[in-house]
C-alpha cells in the first residue's frame, strides 16, 4: 500500500506549516494587492512535496522594483521584442527589460511561419524564454569569470553590464482549456520569466487579417484564465508577475452569452430576418461574394445592443426611466427584457442569435467602457494591466488609465506600441509624437514596448548588409563592420573574447587541469 512510512502526524504538521507558510507570502507588500479566489489550504494541497525554488521569483521582484521605481518616479521602461538572444545581449546595455512576442515566435521560431494568430504550438513561446534565459545565464556567467580573472583594481576599468534583465512574455489566451494556461504557466516559471501577459482572445480567433476582426470570450472566461495562472504561480510558490491583458478594445465578435456582465455589449438584429449565416449561404448559392451578402444582411438588419433599442423605440422619459434601471454592470439581458415591458410601451424586438456568425461568434460593440470593467474586475488577481489598442486613440488612453486609476490608484500599466501604427492619423503632432511615452509615465503607463522592433529592425540592417556585401565583399565587410567593431571601445562580437566565451572555456581547462583562475 505505501513505500514510506505512514507518519499521519507529520504529514499533517508538514501541510498546516505549508499552508502558514502560503498566508505569510500572500501578506508581504510584494503580494499585498493580489486578492484570491482560493484558500492557502487548497494551494498547500496542490505543492510539491518537496520544495523547489525558481529563479522566475527573483526575476519577478526584479522587475517588481524596476516598474515600482519608475511609477513613483513618473518615469518608464522602454523595451522592444526580439526572439534572438545576441540581440538581448546588446538591448541590456540600454533596456531594463526584455520582450518575448508571440507575433515575433511565430515568424521566426517555427517551422511555419504566419500571421499573429497565436496558432504556433503552446510551447513556442516558453521555449524561446529559456533560451534568452539561458543565454543571459552564460553572458552574466562568463562576464563574472572574466571580471574575477582580474584583480580588483584592474576590475574598476572593466565593463559590468546587467545581463540578467528581467524577461516579459506573451501568453497570449492561454492555448486552450484551463490545464494547458496552468502548464503554459508553469513552463513560463520554469523557462526564468518575469512575467507574463494574458488576454481575452478566443482561442483560434486573434485576427489581424483584412477580413473579420477579433473575437473575445466572455469576462467569466477571462477570469478563469488569469486565475489559473495566478493559482500555477502559486502552486509553485513564485513571484513571478502576471499582467492583465484586456483586447477588448476594437474586438468585433464574442464566443457567448454567458456572462450577463457581457450583455450591455453584445448586438443583435432589431428586424426579424432569416438568420445571416442564411442569408449568406442563400446569397452564395446565387453566386454573391461572401462579404456582399454579409454586409446586405448587416444593412437590413438594425443591428444595435439591447439599450439602443430601447432607446429606438421608447420615448425620451421611458427610456430616462429604463436606463436608470437596465444600464448598469451585470444587468442580464432576461433583467433588461423585463424592465423594458414593465417601463416602454412598445414592443421592443431584439434577437443576438440572429447574427450569429458561422463559427456561432456574437456580434459584439467595443467601447472604452468594457476594457475597464474587465481590467477592473480582473485587476486584483494580476500585477499589471494592459489595454491593448488598435490605434492609439490619446483620448481612449487617458480615459481607460484615469478610469481604472480610480479604483486602483497605484496600478501599474503597460502600453504596446503595436504594429501598424500610424500617429499621424491619430491626429498627433510630430511634437506630441516625441512626448508620447513621457506623457503616458504620467498615467501610470511604466512599461512600454515596441513588440516587433525585429521584423522591420532586422530587417533593414540585414537588407543593407545584404547589398553592401553583394557589392563590395570581404573589403566592405572589414571597413564596415570589421574595423569599427574592433577600434575602442570594442563591440561585442567573435573578435572579442571575453564575449565569445573563450575565457570561460579557457577557465574550465584550468580548474580541471588544477590550476588557479583568479589572481
Ligand atoms: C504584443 C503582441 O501580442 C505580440 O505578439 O508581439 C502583438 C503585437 C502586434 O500586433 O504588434 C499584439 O499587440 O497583439
Amino acid at each position: 500500500m505505501s513505500n514510506v512510512s505512514l507518519d499521519l502526524d507529520a504529514e499533517e504538521a508538514a501541510f498546516q506549516a505549508q499552508v502558514a507558510a502560503i498566508e505569510k507570502e500572500w501578506q508581504n507588500p510584494r503580494q499585498a494587492h493580489l486578492k484570491r479566489p482560493y484558500s492557502a489550504e487548497s494551494i498547500a494541497a496542490l505543492r510539491n512535496t518537496i520544495p523547489i525554488t525558481y529563479p522566475s521569483s527573483l526575476q519577478g521582484d526584479k522587475l517588481w522594483n524596476i516598474l515600482k521605481t519608475h511609477l513613483a518616479n513618473g518615469t518608464h521602461e522602454k523595451t522592444f521584442g526580439t526572439t534572438e538572444p545576441t540581440v538581448v545581449s546588446q538591448m541590456v546595455k540600454h533596456q531594463q527589460t526584455v520582450y518575448v512576442s508571440g507575433a515575433l515566435c511565430g515568424l521566426s521560431e517555427v517551422q511555419h511561419p504566419g500571421c499573429d494568430h497565436a496558432d504556433y504550438p503552446w510551447d513556442t513561446v516558453p521555449k524561446v524564454v529559456e533560451k534568452i534565459f539561458k543565454a543571459q545565464l552564460f553572458h552574466d556567467q562568463r562576464q563574472h569569470q572574466f571580471r574575477m580573472r582580474h584583480s580588483k583594481e584592474e576590475r574598476a576599468k572593466l565593463e559590468k553590464y546587467d545581463f540578467m534583465a528581467p524577461i516579459i512574455a506573451d501568453g497570449d489566451m492561454g492555448f486552450g482549456g484551463l490545464t494547458t494556461t496552468v502548464k503554459l504557466a508553469k513552463l513560463f516559471v520554469e523557462a526564468g520569466v518575469a512575467m507574463i501577459h494574458l488576454d481575452d482572445l478566443a482561442i483560434g480567433l486573434k485576427k489581424f487579417t483584412v477580413g473579420e476582426g477579433r473575437t473575445v470570450v466572455p469576462t467569466s472566461e477571462y477570469l478563469s484564465r488569469l486565475t489559473a495562472v495566478r493559482m500555477q504561480f502559486d502552486v509553485m510558490g513564485t513571484n513571478t508577475l502576471l499582467m492583465c491583458r484586456c483586447d477588448t478594445d476594437r474586438s468585433q465578435f464574442i464566443t457567448s452569452t454567458i456572462d450577463p456582465r457581457d450583455h450591455e455589449y453584445i448586438i443583435g438584429a432589431t428586424k426579424d430576418l432569416d438568420p445571416l449565416v442564411q442569408y449568406v449561404a442563400n446569397g452564395m448559392a446565387e453566386g454573391k461574394p461572401y462579404v456582399q451578402a454579409r454586409d446586405e444582411w448587416k444593412s437590413q438588419a438594425g443591428l444595435m445592443t439591447f439599450d439602443q433599442a430601447v432607446k429606438e423605440k421608447a420615448t425620451e422619459e421611458e427610456y430616462q426611466q429604463y436606463a436608470s434601471k437596465a444600464i448598469a454592470y451585470g444587468v442580464s439581458l432576461k433583467e433588461k427584457r423585463r424592465i423594458a415591458k414593465e417601463l416602454v410601451k412598445q414592443d421592443v424586438f431584439f434577437d443576438w442569435e440572429l447574427p450569429r456568425t458561422k463559427e456561432g461568434q456574437y456580434m459584439w460593440k467595443p467601447s472604452v467602457k468594457t476594457i475597464v470593467e474587465r481590467a477592473v474586475l480582473v485587476a486584483p488577481l494580476g500585477d499589471m494591466t494592459w489595454a491593448r489598442m488598435d490605434a492609439p486613440v490619446w483620448k481612449d488612453i487617458v480615459e481607460f488609465h484615469t478610469e481604472v486609476r480610480k479604483v486602483y490608484p497605484d496600478r501599474m500599466f503597460a502600453f504596446g506600441f503595436t504594429g501598424m501604427y500610424n500617429y499621424e492619423a491619430a491626429g498627433f503632432t510630430q511634437e506630441q509624437v516625441k512626448s508620447f511615452s513621457d506623457d503616458m509615465a504620467k498615467l501610470g503607463i511604466v512599461w512600454q514596448v515596441q513588440p516587433i522592433w525585429s521584423v522591420a529592425g532586422l530587417n533593414i540592417t540585414a537588407e543593407k548588409f545584404a547589398k553592401e556585401w553583394q557589392r563590395d565583399g570581404i573589403a566592405g565587410y572589414i571597413e564596415t563592420i570589421s574595423k569599427p567593431s574592433r577600434a575602442p571601445p570594442i563591440v561585442d562580437g567573435f573578435h572579442k573574447l571575453s564575449y565569445a566565451g573563450s575565457y570561460l572555456a579557457d577557465a574550465f581547462f584550468a580548474v580541471v587541469a588544477g590550476e588557479k583562475i583568479v589572481p
